[in-house]
């Protein structure tokens, strides 16, 4: 018998071949089918379930993870699986674990910050998790001033060993996700000294776990920091606390790539610039942006689906209520969390691009555009973590009462995204990163030197600084390059008068931090730009299958314009366009929203989202929301007996006290 589907007549509705837009959205047609059958293969497997994981003790959910990590490891060896399947796999288990840690910053740190004999020593080991490591640097009193850190790592000339020490309690290292429990070593942070002087912070490997015991090791104390935000949720990492009280470690095991110590402790700067110290945490704010596209498409398609179920008023006759996703309202806040998804998608594949081409010229060593790929991926992370976090909190809302259940998969993948607002550089930290950048770019204009990469419209300042919008009818704001013009005019605006305002200060810094909030308003101004700019390139791709490109062109207009539309006060007040030109762009978005409207469905569908995945029973695929929830219901621990645990000792005296007043 066929499984009823009840968002079939939905699907119907599409414009598009879907298979295509699946294989747009993978970013290939290899990654599609890889991803597909690794999503398969989590899904089958009874290990992997997870729908009772937020009823569980912080201490079973933690064993849970250990078991869920030891079979993937299992799976990853029987298969032969690949890396890139094997990362895949570890995703869709979709439980937060000391693994990630060890294969996404532990692994990278010694490759970008190690030198070919460090490679060959510690790689091999951590690729068969004979050890497994975390990422150490963030302590109690200092997390996003990374030059504050205070824990030491002192060359000691005589045994020809670095002696770690944690001087005082904030020196302590506190947050590293797999530290707390699991990692037998750590890349850790830790300023470097030799005879007498302070060179900084640098990177050093050291063993804080027995390989047999897994006991600390003499000198270490070490263990999780407690129970984090929301149930279930990220408590399966245990982030951990580490301090040393002066544990030596041999001098080979300081990441060498950057500085070097010679055995008579002398400092070696070599020509490697100082800030490929913080390269793992590029590489990192890289994966977060593609990672973002994944949760927002997540939320999205749980929301998306669940709108096109729920019915609300409007029952004309005795006939069906209006779906709630045929509200105008319903629409202005889900389809710009939908473009926003594929919009996320593609910009975060062009950073990969930037990411893999930084490297390669890295090796080089030309460093020509590391400045470049530091302010595109904190600014990109920032700006797609923090739209994303907000935009499943408001997904929530778009599933109404429903949504604050926990099995509609909300609350919790709230719980676990937005700590990546926080990590890998607070948000707006990293946006004044952003926004150094390009006052240094404008400060620059008149110097010759061409500004090239994502600043590359800056170097048409003179007309972007006094251009005017050609926009007269709704349809006008349906071309790209009108639609580009008014953002990089906007951007280039808001960067100047910055700039301008800053030289109005005798002491820039005094400047950069009275002008601070503006300056994030730039860097959001340019982020956006960017992300505008790259779904503009892709279209500019052939993309194959009926109707896909057409939605993509969609899409991407709904995400320009409601941008355009929510910052309507920066593209007004810098005159980039008039008060009725962003009226006229509002009537647009409202007449794409109307073409999204029959696509919905098929657009969260390229996604290509297992239900355990999801882990929504809002979101699932064949709509059966409500048995499912009523289903659901009764398996709550709460329901297992008719009368509750604590009825005789707490409800009954208080309703037998009732009585008795009754009766007096
Ligand atoms: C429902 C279940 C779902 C399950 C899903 C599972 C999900 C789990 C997935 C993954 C797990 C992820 C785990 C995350 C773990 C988190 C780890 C961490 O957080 S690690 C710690 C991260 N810490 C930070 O990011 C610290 C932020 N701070 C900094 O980066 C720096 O201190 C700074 C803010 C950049 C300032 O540095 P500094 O003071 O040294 O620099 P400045 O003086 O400001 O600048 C000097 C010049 O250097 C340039 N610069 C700075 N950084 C870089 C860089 N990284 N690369 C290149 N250049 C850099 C800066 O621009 C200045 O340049 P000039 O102006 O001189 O040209
Ligand atoms: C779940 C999770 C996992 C983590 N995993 C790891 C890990 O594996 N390894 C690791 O080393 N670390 C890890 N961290 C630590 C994380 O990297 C830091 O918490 C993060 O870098 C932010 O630093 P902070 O906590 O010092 O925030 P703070 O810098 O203290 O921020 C507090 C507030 O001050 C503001 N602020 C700070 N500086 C400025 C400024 N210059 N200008 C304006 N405003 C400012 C911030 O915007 C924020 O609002 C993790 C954190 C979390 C939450």
């Amino acid at each position: 018998m066929e499984a009823l589907d009840y968002h079939a007549e939905e699907r119907r509705k599409a414009e598009f071949n879907l298979d295509e837009m699946k294989i747009v959205w993978a970013g290939s047609r290899r990654n599609y089918e890889l991803s597909d059958r690794v999503a398969r293969l989590v899904a089958s497997d009874p290990v992997f379930r997870k729908d009772n994981r937020t009823m569980l003790t912080r201490k079973d959910l933690f064993k849970d993870t250990l078991r869920k990590a030891a079979h993937a490891w299992k799976r990853i060896i029987d298969l032969r699986l690949s890396e890139e399947e094997a990362n895949m796999l570890r995703s869709y288990v979709d439980q937060p674990a000391f693994t990630d840690l060890h294969w996404g910053m532990f692994i990278p740190a010694i490759k970008g910050q190690g030198t070919s004999e460090q490679h060959e020593k510690w790689l091999p080991m951590a690729y068969k998790m004979q050890i497994i490591g975390c990422y150490a640097q963030t302590e109690l009193g200092h997390g996003s001033n990374v030059q504050g850190l205070e824990t030491t790592a002192t060359f000691d000339p005589q045994t020809d060993e670095f002696d770690l020490h944690s001087p005082t309690l904030t020196s302590s290292k506190w947050w590293p996700g797999g530290l707390g429990k699991v990692s037998t070593h750590a890349v850790v942070y830790a300023r470097l000294i030799t005879g007498g002087q302070d060179h900084g912070v640098h990177g050093f490997i050291v063993q804080l776990r027995g390989l047999d015991d897994h006991l600390p090791l003499p000198g270490i104390t070490v263990g999780d920091i407690g129970m984090k935000f929301g149930s279930g949720a990220y408590n399966s990492m245990d982030n951990g606390l580490l301090r040393f009280d002066h544990v030596r470690i041999p001098r080979n095991q300081m990441l060498m790539r950057v500085s070097q110590v010679t055995r008579e402790g002398k400092f070696v700067q070599s020509d490697v610039p100082r800030q490929l110290v913080y390269g793992t945490m590029v590489y990192v704010r890289q994966t977060i942006v593609s990672d973002a596209s994944c949760a927002l498409a997540r939320a999205v398609c749980i929301a998306t689906r669940y709108s096109a179920v729920r019915r609300q008023f409007g029952s004309q006759n005795g006939g069906p209520e209006i779906q709630v996703i045929d509200y105008k309202t319903q629409q202005s806040r889900l389809f710009p969390l939908l473009a926003s998804a594929y919009a996320f998608r593609f910009v975060g594949e062009w950073l990969k691009w930037l990411y893999t081409d930084v490297t390669q010229r890295l090796q080089a060593n030309d460093f020509s555009t590391l400045p470049e790929a530091h302010a595109c991926t904190a600014g990109l992370k920032s700006m797609t973590t923090s739209v994303t976090a907000d935009a499943i909190e408001e997904c929530r809302k778009l599933c109404g009462g429903h949504g604050y259940l926990s099995n509609s998969g909300l609350p919790e993948l709230f719980a676990v995204y937005i700590p990546t607002c926080t990590y890998e550089g607070d948000n707006v930290v990293l946006l004044l990163q952003v926004a150094r950048f390009l006052m240094k770019t404008v400060s620059q204009l008149g110097s010759g030197k061409k500004p090239v990469g994502t600043t590359a419209y800056m170097g048409r300042a003179e007309h972007l600084m006094q251009c005017r919008c050609e926009v007269e009818m709704a349809q006008d704001w349906l071309k790209p390059s009108t639609i580009l013009e008014a953002f990089e005019a906007r951007a280039v605006r808001m960067s100047i008068a910055c700039a301008k305002s800053l030289g109005k200060f005798s002491n820039p810094e005094d400047g950069f931090a009275e002008l601070s909030p503006d300056l994030v308003e730039v860097a959001i101004a340019h982020c956006q730009l960017i992300v505008v700019s790259k779904f503009l390139e892709k279209l500019q791709q052939d993309i194959p299958g009926k109707g896909v490109k057409r939605q993509l062109e969609i899409l991407c207009n709904v995400y320009a314009l409601h941008l355009l539309h929510k910052h309507l006060g920066d593209f007004v007040a810098t005159g980039c366009i008039t008060p009725n030109q962003g009226a006229l762009a509002n009537e647009q978005l409202r007449l794409l929203y109307a073409q999204v409207r029959p696509n919905a469905i098929a657009l969260v569908d390229a996604f290509n989202y297992t239900d355990h995945y999801l882990g929504s029973i809002l979101g699932c695929y064949d709509g059966n929301v409500y048995q499912k929830l009523y289903q659901e219901a009764w398996k709550d621990p709460l329901n297992d007996t008719v009368v509750p645990d604590g009825y005789l000792e707490y409800l009954r005296p208080i309703l037998k006290q009732h009585i008795r007043t009754a009766r007096l």
